[in-house]
């Protein structure tokens, strides 16, 4: 295996601002793409204060009562945002030991009767009463708007590192107002020793670029390498993780790696861990088998050097090579979130649990 890794790359975002290290960094970020799919970002550009103010809230959002949670329960959205208590999401047939919220930039839905049922996936989110957690609202989004312009600056230099033009890849994106991207908050409390150590179980993500906050110090996040060890990823304060979706990989033939990765709970007698990944979307519409990219030579070469990857734990978003983007989300969305399905989607339900609501299914 001519590239396998056994740590995640530490890129420095800070080398972009000078002609003269940009180089180094677009190297780096090549190898990390292609080798790895995961990297740590440090001097990145979201302020340091929204990230500190949006840690603080953390503990007080789970803190909430339970009734303010269940006002905005997930179930009531057929956008799949809200509050998912303990247990209720499934991955690899296994419950998921943790509860979330499920938050995302505005977005009006654009769907309309006789429009693609998918174009429903985006939609408003549902916040808690900002009388009970006074200015949260406000900081998430200041956060999601911060690393939404982070993630696009990205995708460039993604592109330049490619070899191709910075704007190569801008055609999977429609203006602001017509894309959404969504950022969850996360709890994984620790393992009492009798249910499963499964934070959440071996997946990939869905889209182009996920930007992980580890918002605790708890150790928990892995990543598979090429020959399918699991690869400790430990928080590192001042960055975030990396990695890189299914659509982009689908979209880039392999060159750029979804790496399988997963979350153990912490250990018995810990603190909760606390995470917030904000998951990039590309535009809903986008049939990521229509559209070609044209590599050149030296950047395919670099692929064949690594060679393939191990068969790996994850099974999920299979469908990119003739669904549009947002059929291949939707279908990953109904897999992990079946009580949301059999409420706002009842044929795609009905389509993947047609023995009705599961108490285990194979999700992701
Ligand atoms: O919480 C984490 O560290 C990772 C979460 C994750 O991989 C996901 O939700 O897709
Ligand atoms: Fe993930």
């Amino acid at each position: 295996m001519a590239a396998n890794f056994s740590s995640i790359p530490l890129l420095n975002f800070a080398l972009i601002s000078s002609e003269s290290t940009k180089p180094e960094f677009i190297s780096q970020l090549r190898h990390a793409l292609i080798n790895v799919g995961f990297l740590y970002l440090q001097n990145h550009t979201v302020d340091k204060q929204v990230v500190d103010d949006l840690i603080a809230y953390i503990p007080k959002l789970f803190e909430l009562p339970q009734e303010a949670k269940n006002k905005i329960f997930m179930a009531n959205s057929p956008h799949f945002l809200g509050y998912s208590k303990l247990g209720a999401e499934f991955t690899k047939g296994k419950t998921d030991y943790r509860e979330q919220f499920d938050f995302a930039t505005r977005h009006e839905t654009q769907w309309r009767p006789g429009a693609p049922e998918y174009l429903r996936l985006w939609g408003p989110p549902q916040w808690p009463d900002d009388a009970l957690l006074p200015g949260f609202r406000d900081t998430m989004e200041k956060y999601l708007y911060q690393v939404q312009n982070l993630s696009y600056q990205f995708i460039s230099l993604l592109a330049e590192a490619f070899g191709l033009p910075a704007d190569a890849l801008n055609k999977f994106y429609d203006t602001d107002e017509l894309m959404q991207h969504r950022g969850k908050v996360v709890k994984y409390p620790a393992n009492d020793g009798k249910i499963t150590d499964q934070g959440v179980g071996p997946h990939y993500d869905a889209g182009f670029l996920t930007f992980l906050l580890q918002a605790s110090p708890h150790r928990g996040l892995q990543v598979q390498n090429l020959s399918g060890q699991w690869i400790d990823a430990p928080p590192i304060p001042g960055t975030f993780v990396v990695n890189i979706g299914k659509a982009l990989e689908f979209v880039t033939r392999g060159l750029a790696r979804a790496t399988s990765h997963r979350v153990l709970s912490p250990p018995v007698g810990s603190t909760a861990r606390y995470s917030i990944p904000f998951f990039q979307n590309i535009s809903l519409n986008a049939r990521l088998a229509d559209e070609v990219l044209d590599f050149p030579e030296e950047t395919l070469k670099l692929k064949e050097l690594r060679g393939e990857a191990a068969s790996t734990d994850s099974v999920n978003f299979t469908e990119f090579d003739r669904e549009p983007s947002g059929k291949v989300n939707l279908i990953g969305r109904v897999k992990s979130h079946p009580d949301v399905a059999e409420r706002h989607y009842p044929d795609l339900f009905k389509q993947y649990f047609p023995s009705g609501l599961p108490t285990q299914v194979s999700a992701y």
